[in-house]
C-alpha cells in the first residue's frame, strides 16, 4: 500500500474524493549520482484530469519497495492540467549573477532528502547515552573561553553549568579566567546555577577571554593538579586546535578527562557545522548599522554610505546582512576580489547608482580587498598573539579612495558616511534563536562528556546535532563559495557588478 504524506493509505485518500495520488516510475539519477528507480507521487486535485503518463498504475510498487525505494513527493505542476503549455529558455542562462555558478539550473533529478541519506560521512548523533563514564559526585568540570567575542558565549557557559547540575547532579564546576593562559596564570572562579542564572542576558564572557598563551604541557599539568576531569572549551578555529592538542596530551598521559569543544565564531568560518552560534544575532545587529547608513545617505545629495562588518576570511556576515537588508547596493567580501577603476569597476557602479537613485550603500567585510590595500599602502604584515594576521582597515582606505576619485576633476560632489560597527555586532547578547541554539550545544557537550567521549566538538550537521572529531572542524575553513547559489542570489538581489574580470 502506498502511503500518502499524512500517513493515510491511497485507498482512504481516494474514498475522500478530494485528491488522488497519481504515480509513475522513471529511472533517474539521484543527487548521489546513482541510478535509481524513482517513484514520483503527485498530489493532484480530483477535478483535474490526471495526465495519461502519470496515471499508469501498472507498476504500482509493493509494500517492500515502499520501505526501501526512493520516493519523490512531488508538487503539482501546471502541465498536469495544461499539458500543451509551451516552454522558453530561461533568461538566467545569460545572467552575470549566475555566470560562474556550477549548476545554474536545478535538474529534475535534484531532490532534497527528507531525512539524512544513508551514504557518505556520518557523525555520532549528540545526546544522552544509556551509560555514563563519570560518577556525578566525582566530576570536577571546568569551562574556558578563548579568542574573539561572539553573542551567546555566556549562554553556553550558563547552560553547561545548569546542564551538568540539573541533568547529572554535578556540583563541582570551575570557570578558568582569561582564556587558555588562565589555566596556569589566573585564579579560577566557582560556577553554580545561581551564579550563572542571569548571565545569558549579557554580551561578552563572564570568564574573560584572550588570544595566544596556549601552552599544552602547562595546561594539562594544571588540569591534573586541580583534579579536573571534564574540560569544556568554547572558542573558534584556533581554540579548537588548542583543544585538539590538549586532548592528545590527555590521551598520551592516559587521563580520565573528557575534553569537549564548543565551536564559537562570529565569522561563521568553522567547517562541517551548519552555522555557528551568535552569527544570527550579529547579522540582525548589522541591520541597525546598514539602516543608519541608508537613512543618512538618503537624506543628502549623492550620499555614499559604507558599512564595515566583521569577516576576516569569510564574508558570511556581510553576505547575509546584505541579503536581509535590501538597502545595500553592493557587498564586498574577502572571497570575491573587486577592482575600482574602469568598466565594470566599483567607481563606475557607484556613479551609476548615484545617477539613478541619488545614493548608494556599500557593505564591506573587513577581510575584503586586503591584497589590494596592502599593495597600495606597502604595509608590513602584523599578527595577533594567536598568530592571526592583523588586517588593514579596508573601510578607511576605500572611503578615501572613493572620495579622491569623485573629487578629481570635480567629477561629482559626494557626501560620504562611513560606519564601522564591527565590535558592536559581536558585543551584544544573543537573540532568541541563538539562545536556544547555545542551549542545545551546551547540553550536547555535557551529554557527550558524561558519556565518556573525549576530543570532540559539538554542532549541527545537516540540521542534526552531532559529535564531530575536533580535527574535522579545524582542517578547513568555511568560506563563501562563489560557485554556490547563495552568492548568486546576493548578486541577483543587489544587481551589483560581479568583478569577475576586468572588462576593458
Ligand atoms: N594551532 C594552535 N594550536 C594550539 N593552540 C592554538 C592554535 N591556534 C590558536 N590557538 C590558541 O587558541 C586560542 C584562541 O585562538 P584565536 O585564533 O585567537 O581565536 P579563535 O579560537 O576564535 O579562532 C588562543 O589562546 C591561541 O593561542
Ligand atoms: O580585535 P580582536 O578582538 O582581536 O578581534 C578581531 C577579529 O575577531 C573576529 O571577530 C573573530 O575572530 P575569531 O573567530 O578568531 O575570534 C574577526 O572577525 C576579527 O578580525
Ligand atoms: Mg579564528
Amino acid at each position: 500500500m502506498i502511503k500518502a504524506p499524512n500517513g493515510s493509505t491511497k485507498g482512504q485518500e481516494a474514498e475522500k474524493k478530494e485528491r488522488v495520488w497519481s504515480e509513475t516510475r522513471l529511472v533517474g539519477v539521484s543527487n548521489n549520482g546513482k541510478f535509481n528507480d524513482i517513484r514520483w507521487k503527485s498530489l493532484i486535485t480530483c477535478c483535474y484530469p490526471i495526465r495519461a503518463q502519470t496515471s499508469n498504475l501498472s507498476n504500482t510498487p509493493t509494500d517492500e519497495d515502499d520501505d526501501e525505494g526512493f520516493v519523490l513527493e512531488d508538487v503539482p505542476h501546471l502541465t498536469n492540467f495544461l499539458p500543451d503549455l509551451p516552454t522558453y529558455p530561461n533568461p538566467l542562462e545569460y545572467s552575470q549573477a549566475y555566470a560562474i555558478v556550477k549548476n545554474t539550473f536545478v535538474s529534475s533529478e535534484d531532490v532534497v532528502a527528507h531525512q539524512a541519506v544513508q551514504e557518505g560521512v556520518h557523525f555520532r548523533r549528540a545526546g544522552p547515552r544509556e551509560k555514563v563514564y563519570f560518577k556525578p559526585e566525582e566530576v570536577r568540570a571546568c569551562i574556558v573561553t578563548c579568542g574573539g567575542l561572539c553573542p551567546g558565549i555566556n549562554t553556553v557557559i550558563r547552560e553547561i553549568v545548569c546542564g551538568l547540575n540539573f541533568m547529572y547532579g554535578v556540583n563541582n564546576i570551575l570557570g578558568i579566567e582569561g582564556g587558555y593562559r588562565g589555566f596556569y596564570s589566573r585564579n579560577t572562579m566557582e560556577l553554580t546555577p545561581k551564579i550563572v542564572n542571569d548571565i545569558h542576558k549579557r554580551g561578552g564572557t563572564i570568564l574573560q577571554t584572550s588570544r595566544g598563551g596556549h601552552d599544552t604541557t602547562k595546561i594539562v599539568d594544571n588540569i591534573q593538579d586541580r583534579g579536573i576531569n571534564q574540560v569544556y572549551i568554547i572558542g573558534g578555529d584556533g581554540t579548537q586546535k588548542g583543544a585538539a592538542a590538549i586532548y592528545k596530551e590527555v590521551e598520551r598521559r592516559r587521563l580520565h578527562v573528557a575534553v569537549a569543544g564548543i565551536p564559537k565564531t562570529i565569522d561563521n568560518d568553522i567547517a562541517v557545522i551548519d552555522k555557528s552560534f551568535g552569527f544570527d544575532t550579529a547579522v540582525e545587529e548589522a541591520q541597525r548599522a546598514i539602516n543608519a547608513a541608508h537613512v543618512e545617505v538618503e537624506s543628502v545629495e549623492n550620499g555614499v554610505g559604507i558599512v564595515k562588518l566583521m569577516g576576516r576570511y569569510s564574508g558570511f556576515i556581510a553576505m547575509f546582512a546584505t541579503l536581509a537588508s535590501r538597502d545595500v547596493d553592493c557587498c564586498l567580501i574577502p572571497e570575491s576580489p573587486f577592482y575600482l577603476e574602469g568598466q565594470g569597476g566599483l567607481f563606475e557602479f557607484i556613479q551609476q547608482r548615484l545617477k539613478e537613485n541619488g545614493h548608494v550603500v556599500i557593505v564591506l567585510a573587513e577581510g575584503a580587498g586586503q591584497e589590494y590595500v596592502s599593495d597600495s599602502v606597502n604595509a608590513v604584515e602584523e599578527r595577533d598573539a594567536s598568530g592571526n594576521k592583523l588586517l588593514i582597515d579596508i573601510g578607511q582606505w576605500l572611503t578615501q579612495k572613493i572620495k579622491n576619485h569623485f573629487a578629481t576633476d570635480k567629477k561629482m560632489a559626494i557626501n560620504m558616511k562611513y560606519i564601522d560597527p564591527t565590535y558592536m555586532i559581536r558585543a551584544v547578547p544573543s537573540n532568541a534563536y541563538d539562545n536556544i541554539y547555545c542551549t542545545l550545544l551546551a547540553q550536547s557537550a555535557v551529554h557527550g562528556a558524561m558519556a565518556g567521549f573525549s576530543g570532540f566538538t559539538v554542532g549541527p550537521v545537516n540540521s542534526r546535532h552531532a559529535y564531530i572529531p575536533i580535527q574535522r572542524v579545524t582542517e578547513a575553513t568555511n568560506v563563501v563559495k562563489l560557485t554556490d547559489r547563495m552568492w548568486a542570489r546576493l548578486l541577483a538581489s543587489t544587481n551589483q557588478p560581479t568583478f569577475l574580470e576586468k572588462l576593458e
